[in-house]
């Protein structure tokens, strides 16, 4: 990257862009790409909090050797022809933000980037550096994570702040903490699941054999001593969701997936709490998944492949997974609002056509500066 080139062409209207960021996936669904992805996202202080010399060697003796392997194979069930789930519905989620955006009178660039994509053009500095090559003085960054957290937004907003730091010409940044009790968010979650009920009546609840079950993404436990706001970000959508369904507190269930490594995580896990209430008599459970905007390895395969297995082995009947937000319309026009909101107060695009024009001639007049 060279930081000292002009940021902005002469004659170039300035834009502002925003930019929907996500953790990033392996490029195929081998022990190799898999191996690449898992040393960029593992080796990341602000995900594994642990010293550096002795959690070096044990990701490089141990967990590369033998983790990609496994991994992939779990990739390669929930693979589609496009690429992997969470990079094709990022993708999808961006034109569909563009294409309201538009709809609403707004003329910005809108696009994606991934906070472990290697050196590849979708790393969120690559982006950033793309973005400030097309003109954007005014760039909005948009972690995909409802819910905060140092594992996740923070790595990404610090990637972010690391770009910006030391340009020469730098560009106006905003960022997105966290959405986790935004009401068009937890609105379209709400929708979701009032329509998958009208299609697959529930009994009338309160009901001994039914439960709406949330899991979130876990955390180490310790993250959450050490201050980390994420759980109790869980815990208040789950909160919300339930409220905005008129759910009795006995009907849901807030859980925590995906644990990594033997340390204690934040609880109760999501796989022995659905046995268990197999085992307890629940014959019913939708199961839904809103710290995750988009489908991916840890919902399609973890939740909807093992958990269900888990839970019907264990004597559940009915085990049904609601997909994640994805491109769901009352999502998307809920990500345009916060967008909107969080643009606010940026002079309004698109660009005043009158100065675009003056600044068009200027440019004809200088002739090519760049
Ligand atoms: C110490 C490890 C991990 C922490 C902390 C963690 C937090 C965390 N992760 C997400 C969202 C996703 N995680 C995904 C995959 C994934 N997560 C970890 C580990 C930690 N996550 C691993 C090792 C993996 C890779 C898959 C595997 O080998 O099991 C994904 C899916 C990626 C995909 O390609 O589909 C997402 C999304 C959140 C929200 C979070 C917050 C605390
Ligand atoms: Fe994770
Ligand atoms: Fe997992």
């Amino acid at each position: 990257m060279n930081k000292t080139a002009p940021a902005w062409r002469h004659g170039t209207p300035a834009k502002t862009a925003v930019v929907l960021v996500n953790l990033g996936t392996p490029d195929a669904p081998t022990a190799a790409a898999v191996r690449r992805y898992l040393a960029e996202f593992l080796g990341d202080p602000r995900v594994v909090e642990i010293p550096r010399a002795v959690w070096m060697l044990i990701l490089h003796g141990i967990i590369l050797r033998v983790r990609p392997k496994k991994s992939a194979a779990k990739y390669a069930t929930v693979w589609e022809d496009a690429g992997s789930p969470l990079m094709v519905h990022t993708k999808a989620q961006t034109s569909a933000l563009e294409q309201s955006l538009r709809a609403r009178g707004h003329n910005l660039i809108v696009t994606w980037a991934m906070r472990y994509a290697g050196q590849g053009p979708n790393s969120i500095t690559a982006v950033l550096e793309r973005l400030r090559s097309e003109n954007a003085t005014r760039i909005l960054v948009l972690p995909m994570y409802p819910q905060y957290s140092a594992s996740t937004t923070a790595t990404a907003i610090d990637e972010a702040l690391n770009w910006v730091t030391g340009l020469r010409n730098q560009p106006e940044l905003r960022y997105v903490r966290n959405f986790a009790d935004d009401v068009g968010y937890i609105n379209a979650i709400a929708n979701q699941v009032r329509a998958h009920w009208q299609q697959n009546p529930t009994p009338a609840l309160p009901d001994a054999s039914y439960r709406l079950v949330m899991s979130f993404h876990g955390l180490p436990e310790r993250n959450l001593k050490l201050g980390d706001p994420y759980f109790c970000e869980c815990h208040k959508t789950a909160r919300l969701v339930a409220e905005a369904l008129n759910l009795p507190a006995e009907s849901v269930v807030t859980t925590f997936q995906s644990r990594f490594g033997k340390a204690k995580w934040v609880e109760p896990y999501t796989e022995p709490t659905l046995i268990a209430l197999a085992k307890q008599g629940v014959k019913r459970v939708d199961v839904l998944c809103p710290g995750f905007v988009a489908d991916c390895l840890e919902t399609l395969e973890e939740i909807n492949m093992e958990v269900r297995a888990a839970f019907l082995t264990a004597g559940g009947e009915h085990f049904h997974y609601l997909p994640c937000l994805n491109e769901d319309p009352n999502w998307i026009s809920a990500l345009a609002d916060l967008t909107e909101r969080h643009l606010a107060g940026w002079p309004a695009t698109p660009p005043n056509q009158q100065a675009l024009e003056q600044q068009q001639a200027r440019a004809k007049a200088l002739g090519a500066l760049e």
